[in-house]
Parts: C-alpha cells; sequence; structure tokens
C-alpha cells in the first residue's frame, strides 16, 4: 500500500470511530502510534439521530476512550431526516461533520475504519456495475478533501489491507469491547448481500484478501494511466485567444481512444464550461476554444471550453457561445455519426452542472 504520510513531528490525529471493531480498533491502534511520536489522537463519533440507541453508542466510545486518555468529541447531525438514500446522505453529512471539526481543530489527518473486506465488498459493488479500472480501484488509502475555500484534511485508511478478524483479535488482546451494529448484518442493505455473496465464492478461490489486491493493482495502473495522460494533455493543450485553451485533434486522434477519452474526461471536469456529445469523432476550432473527442464504443464524449486554462478548477465561468454556432457544429458532428445525444440540444452556458455530472463518467 502507498505510504500514508507525511504526517508532521508530533502528529495531531482525528480518527472517525462508530464504536464498531474496525473504528475502534483502528484508534486504539493511532493511539499508540501517536504517542510514541509525541502527537496526539482525538476520537469523532458522529450521532446521526436516525437510530434511537445512536445517543448512548457514542456516549459509550467517549468512556472507552476516557478509560485511555483519548479526547473524545461527539458530533451531533442536526439535518433534516432524508426520506430516501439515508445510507448515503447520512454517509455524506458524517463527512462533511468530520472534515469540518479537523478544519476547524487544525487537525490534518482524519483517519476512516474501512478494512479489508470493505474494500472487497466495494470492489464486488463496483464490478456489479461494470466498472472499469477507476471503479475497481475502490477505496483509495489516501484521500483529500478540499473545502471551498481551498482548505482540506487527508482522509486516511490505513486498514484497508487488515483483515476484519485481526481487528477484533487485537481488541480482545486489549480486552476492549465494541458496539455490534446488527444493521451490518441486515440483508435489506446492498453491503451484507456483497460480504454473503463474497463468502458463497469461497470455495471457488474468491476471498477478501484478492479483491483487494485487485483494488490495489487497478490503482497502480489508473496511476499509470494518469501519468500518460496528463503527457497527452501537456501535449495538446494550446492557449488561444481569449483565454480559451484549444486542444489539438490531431494529437488527441492518434491516442489510444481510452487515453484520450480519460484525458478529455479530465479536461472537462477542470474547465469551467462543457458539454457532452456523442458519437465517434475528434474535432476542434470552432472559435479556437472547442474541442471534442467522442466514442462510439463508449457513447460518450465531450465538448470543453476554457476561458481560463486546462488548470482551473472551478465550474464557475459562463459561457456566452452564441446558440446558432452551436447548432452548426453540433450538425458537423451529427453528419459524421451513428448516433446524437439530447444532451446536445443544450446550448453552451445553460445546466453545465448537469453535463458535468455525465462527464465523469466518460
Ligand atoms: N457514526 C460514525 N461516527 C464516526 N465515524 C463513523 C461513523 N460511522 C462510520 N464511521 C467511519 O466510517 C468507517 C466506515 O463506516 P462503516 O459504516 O463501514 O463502519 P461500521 O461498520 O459502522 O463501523 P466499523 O468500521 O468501526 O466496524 C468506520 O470505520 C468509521 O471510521
Amino acid at each position: 500500500m502507498a505510504p500514508l504520510g507525511p504526517f508532521e513531528p508530533a502528529p495531531r490525529v482525528a480518527v472517525a470511530v462508530s464504536g464498531g471493531s474496525d473504528s475502534l480498533a483502528l484508534c486504539l491502534l493511532a493511539d499508540r502510534w501517536a504517542r510514541a511520536r509525541g502527537g496526539t489522537v482525538f476520537g469523532l463519533t458522529v450521532d446521526h439521530r436516525l437510530r434511537l440507541a445512536s445517543g448512548a453508542e457514542a456516549a459509550q466510545v467517549r468512556r472507552w476512550l476516557a478509560t485511555r486518555a483519548i479526547s473524545h468529541r461527539t458530533l451531533r447531525w442536526t439535518g433534516t431526516r432524508p426520506v430516501s438514500r439515508i445510507q448515503e446522505e447520512a454517509r455524506a453529512a458524517r463527512l462533511a461533520l468530520l472534515v469540518g471539526w479537523c478544519r476547524q481543530a487544525h487537525v490534518l489527518h482524519l483517519l476512516l475504519g474501512h478494512q479489508q473486506e470493505d474494500q472487497a465488498e466495494t470492489v464486488l459493488q463496483r464490478l456489479v456495475r461494470g466498472s472499469g479500472i477507476d471503479g475497481l480501484a475502490a477505496m483509495a488509502p489516501v484521500r483529500l478533501a478540499i473545502e471551498s475555500d481551498g482548505g482540506g484534511v487527508r482522509m486516511l485508511r490505513p486498514l484497508l489491507p487488515v483483515p476484519r478478524d485481526a481487528l477484533t483479535a487485537t481488541l480482545a488482546l486489549w480486552d476492549q469491547p465494541w458496539i455490534d451494529d446488527p444493521t451490518n448484518r441486515d440483508t435489506c442493505h446492498t453491503r451484507p448481500r456483497l460480504a454473503a455473496a463474497l463468502a458463497q465464492l469461497g470455495p471457488e478461490g474468491l476471498s477478501a484478501a484478492r479483491l483487494a489486491k485487485v483494488a490495489e493493482r487497478a490503482a497502480e495502473d489508473r496511476a499509470a494511466l494518469d501519468g500518460l495522460c496528463s503527457d497527452l494533455l501537456a501535449r495538446s493543450a494550446h492557449p488561444a485567444p481569449g483565454g480559451f485553451v484549444t486542444l489539438d485533434r490531431c494529437i488527441l486522434r492518434h491516442a489510444p481512444p481510452a487515453l484520450a477519452l480519460r484525458a478529455l474526461s479530465r479536461a472537462v471536469t477542470t474547465a469551467p464550461a462543457l458539454l457532452i456529445l456523442r458519437g465517434w469523432s475528434v474535432w476542434n476550432g470552432w472559435r479556437s476554444g472547442c474541442a471534442a473527442i467522442t466514442s462510439g464504443r463508449q457513447r460518450s464524449a465531450a465538448v470543453v471550453w476554457s476561458r481560463k486554462g486546462m488548470d482551473d478548477s472551478s465550474f464557475a465561468g459562463s459561457l456566452r457561445q452564441p446558440r446558432r454556432s452551436f447548432r452548426s457544429r453540433r450538425a458537423t458532428v451529427r453528419s459524421g455519426t451513428a448516433d446524437s445525444s439530447s444532451h446536445s440540444a443544450r446550448p453552451p452556458g445553460r445546466g453545465h452542472s448537469s453535463c458535468a455530472g455525465s462527464a465523469r463518467t466518460v
């Protein structure tokens, strides 16, 4: 696994502790690691207030950590209870609370307790969705959570290669009980069903360790492709008048399609305005600021306009391309392709955030 550091000399780290075996073990292990370096651990428990027991569980975690002289904070979710996608909403709210606390306390590292089985289930989930290597790379051991003001927190998952059994054994050794959340076994939820599927395939040789290895390899391949993609963008992007960036279609056209699409996808997600088209063609040159690459095979494509340059990570820019030009260009694309998307009927500058969502799937 990639190194989790760097850490400051006396590291101050927060650990997200639900009270389950994984995050509790992580908190105790992190505490030992930090103390040995003169650092401090803060245990953070989010009380989602979605279950009756959640307040009592947070208080229990606090007591357990207090006996080991580990600081603890309970963060309460005060938002209105969502009516649908409760798990996703709760996870998003939890991360926002955890990252927000770290920012305010000037803690740079937030540790999460996902372990090998969690990673394996994520890989299975992505396989079911038909993901490519980006999806199969599953959860990253290190991720930056960047907030709107540009500040950020490093989210670390040190336990991804560690099997759950090793963690429960560690807790048993230290005589530390944990909270057993029955919803983790409730087959109404996807993850317990995936865990059951994984267990069923055990006799065929499939294991959490193997699936976690798939994720690790996919992450390595993705990193290599990302490097090639950066080279390709550096070679194909040229500044154009008016603050635009033009992507050189010849260079993109001669790149392997998977790489060219990745480059376009990267350009789309870093450009202030974009539009999705479909078909198979590569072209550019519309008012010096437009480039497109599309793939019939993947049925997705992107047109990128950038006023500020390829490195601009904001979607805030507005686009004032004349509709007429857009339509005529769209006709050109259609004439050379088998398919055209309803997205393409959207004039530039309108609703580009929905296009942004599609762009990530490019
Ligand atoms: N209520 C919470 N408060 C703080 N952190 C949480 C909470 N719920 C989950 N986490 C963090 O997210 C990680 C993954 O969440 P997940 O729902 O898979 O864990 P869990 O099964 O509830 O608990 P554990 O992973 O500790 O056994 C946890 O290991 C923990 O670091």
